[in-house]
């Protein structure tokens, strides 16, 4: 079987490193010996032995100090770092591809550190665009028994699920303390979760007021589609129970995501591709807007030109601020401006300094022809700053 990737996330203490190191010997004790990355760079110690450790390459505290950063902003900092050598790690996993069916990946306890981080999303991405990659979605059993509890977490889970558009596993942890069968019967059956919410409020043990409890009630409803989307699993990753039935939901999911995730996912960047060459498309088109570069006419926008690209120093109107900003002389600096001396006189670009622009955009336009088309407005802007 080729190698699936399985990124744990959960809230802070569901469990996570202890899942990682039991999931790490009931792999080995198959003869399924996973490959295994440390994602957070606060933990202290891990009680499993990793193929790759962040905190090899990065130091948090260090972090902290140099950055003069909290606990937060230093891990997603430190994310932020070693997301820059995602690809090291990748062409390394590629290679050892043959060798291993699992890698497992843990995250930081602070799970939004990983999951709203652009270092977080281009790490998963990286993992998803080469393996089949699947979200394994730690739950504590015991701390959720509470409804509006278990609703918060599967609604974190949720806005996962969607946002990597990924196949996910829920994994009812802790078994050994509470069992889940509860949390599984409240995902199947809607009245099942009313009935306890109801009772919760009965009891006088709801978290919260009516309000609450009518949002939640609604929630509920909501869920129920994301709910037939997932795969559910009860664990306890002190005694190994069900690790069993989690290998068997991940092999099963790596086809799933072969079959459906694969092609939404390419089909998404591609889309994503096209709306960014859209998009640099209309900045150039602004750039020489501004530079007066668009078939020799004023820079001044007319009446009737009411595009909505980006703001630039020709969408002024008359009359208004025209973009440069008066001398003060008697600031006794001398000041730089993009276009020198009389150039710039009244704002405009006079006849002279047009054409010489027109000849210089054209010398750039050959030079970066064969260049990627979201090199191209860089480059111009770059070579006529020159
Ligand atoms: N009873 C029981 N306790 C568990 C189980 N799994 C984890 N724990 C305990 O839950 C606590 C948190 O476990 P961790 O593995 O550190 O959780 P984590 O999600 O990695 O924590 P952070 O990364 O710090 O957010 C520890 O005290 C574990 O011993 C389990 O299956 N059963």
């Amino acid at each position: 079987m080729p190698l699936s990737t399985v990124i744990c996330i959960g809230m802070a203490g569901s469990g996570k490193t202890t899942f990682m190191q039991r999931l790490n010997s009931h792999l080995r004790h198959k003869k399924q010996v996973p490959y295994v990355i440390n994602l957070d760079p606060a933990v202290l110690n891990i009680p499993y032995g990793a193929n790759i450790d962040i905190r090899d390459s990065i130091k948090y505290k260090k972090v902290m100090e140099n950055y003069q950063l909290g606990p937060n902003g230093a891990i997603v900092t430190s994310l932020n770092l070693f997301s820059t050598k995602i690809d090291q790690v990748i062409n390394l996993l590629e290679k050892k591809a043959d060798k291993y069916e699992h890698c497992i990946v843990d995250t930081p306890g602070q799970i939004e550190c990983f999951v709203w981080s652009a270092s977080g999303t281009i790490i998963t991405e990286s993992f998803a665009s080469t393996f089949p990659t699947v979200i394994a979605y730690i739950v504590d059993t015991p701390r959720n028994k509470s409804p509006t509890t278990f609703m918060s977490n599967m609604l974190y889970a949720c806005s996962i699920l969607y946002k990597t558009k990924l196949p996910m596993v829920i994994v009812f942890n802790k078994t050994d303390v509470e069992d889940a069968s509860f949390a599984k019967e409240w995902m199947t059956d809607f009245e099942s979760f009313q009935h306890a919410l109801r009772e919760d409020q009965d009891n006088g043990t709801h978290e919260g007021s009516g309000y609450m409890s009518s949002l939640v009630n609604s929630m509920s409803l909501m869920l129920e589609e994301f709910y037939a989307t997932l795969d559910v699993c009860s664990v306890s990753s002190f005694t190994g129970e069900g690790f069993d039935e989690f290998v068997d939901i991940v092999d099963k999911k790596q086809d799933e995501y072969n079959e459906f995730y694969k092609a939404e996912r390419e089909r998404l960047l591609a889309l994503k591709e096209e709306k960014e060459a859209a998009r640099k498309d209309k900045s150039l088109t602004g750039l020489m807007k501004d530079l007066g570069l668009n078939g020799g006419k004023s820079k001044k926008k007319s009446g009737n030109d009411s595009d909505d690209s980006a703001e630039v120093v020709s969408d002024l109107e008359e009359g208004e601020d025209d973009g440069l900003v008066d001398r003060d002389e008697d600031e006794g600096i001398e000041r730089e401006y993009t276009f020198m001396g009389e150039d710039r006189l009244g704002g405009e670009i006079n006849d002279q300094t047009q054409s010489d622009l027109q000849e210089r955009y054209q010398k750039a336009m050959e030079q970066t022809a064969k260049q990627a088309s979201s090199e191209t407005a860089e480059n111009i802007a770059k070579y006529i700053r020159q």
